[in-house]
């Protein structure tokens, strides 16, 4: 379980966090939505230590994180696919899934059978893994950061608007994979930031809105939001 507690943040001088709380709980997907500027990144990339916080506390299965180093939260089990995919254009795309591994100094073994547990959830990317990392579509792409953040994510997979840009179809399998993800790993922890709910209604086991830096939980039995508590 993944726990924040009361996350502020501040950019140049500007509260773009304010006192967010909420939890990721092991084998649900949590879905992120808000407006844009609403602070969906600037969560995800506190949360993996990528931006000072000015106060809060990350909670990892019991274990305070929020003081590691940011190159920790890979060590740790936390898988990350950014907005921009990030893919570097000159490895192929088989070393761009790779490079989480090859950061971590993982021994070539357990790299080999990430990879393989990689190809098998994905086989779409086996056909693509010689490519150059700019050789592939946008769409692909995705699939291809998906691929890469599940080289390290043993407990926690955060995915920042993985359906910008898609075409229907793709993002339609894109969702399909993540409803997989989702009933195949009871031990994962994910959060899809997204600025519209649709297309992660059925998979949703719970949606958050964040509204100007604050975090509140909708509550869909009851059809009314409710703000979380700050404690
Ligand atoms: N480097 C920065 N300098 C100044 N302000 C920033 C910076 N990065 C983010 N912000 C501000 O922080 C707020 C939250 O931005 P953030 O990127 O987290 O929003 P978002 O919900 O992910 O939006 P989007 O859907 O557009 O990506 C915005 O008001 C934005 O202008």
């Amino acid at each position: 379980m993944l726990k924040i507690e009361n996350l502020s943040v501040d950019i140049a001088g500007v509260q773009v966090l304010r006192d967010l709380s909420f939890e990721l709980t092991s084998g649900t997907c949590t879905v992120l939505i808000g407006r844009n500027g609403a602070g969906k990144t600037t969560t995800l990339r506190s949360i993996m230590g990528l931006l000072p916080r000015q106060s809060g506390r990350i909670v990892l299965d019991g274990q305070d994180i929020q003081d590691r180093p940011s190159q920790d939260r890979a060590r740790i089990g936390i898988g990350y696919a950014p907005e921009d995919r990030r893919l570097i254009g000159h490895f192929s795309i088989e070393d761009n899934i790779l490079l989480p591994a090859i950061a971590l100094n993982m021994p070539k073994d357990e790299r080999e059978s990430r990879l393989a547990k990689v190809y098998d959830f994905m086989p779409e990317l086996v056909k693509l893994k010689s490519r150059p990392g700019g050789g592939v579509s946008g769409g692909q792409g995705k699939m291809v950061a998906l691929g890469r953040a599940l080289m390290v994510a043993d407990k926690v997979l955060f995915l920042d608007e993985p359906f910008q840009g898609l075409a229907p179809a793709l993002a339609l399998d894109y969702a399909r994979t993540l409803s997989r993800l989702r009933d195949d790993r009871s031990d994962l922890c994910i959060l899809v930031t997204e600025s519209s709910p649709k297309l992660l209604d059925s998979i949703a086991d719970e949606t958050l809105l964040i509204e100007r830096g604050a975090v509140e939980r909708r509550d869909s039995s009851a059809g009314t939001n409710r703000r979380l508590g700050t404690g």
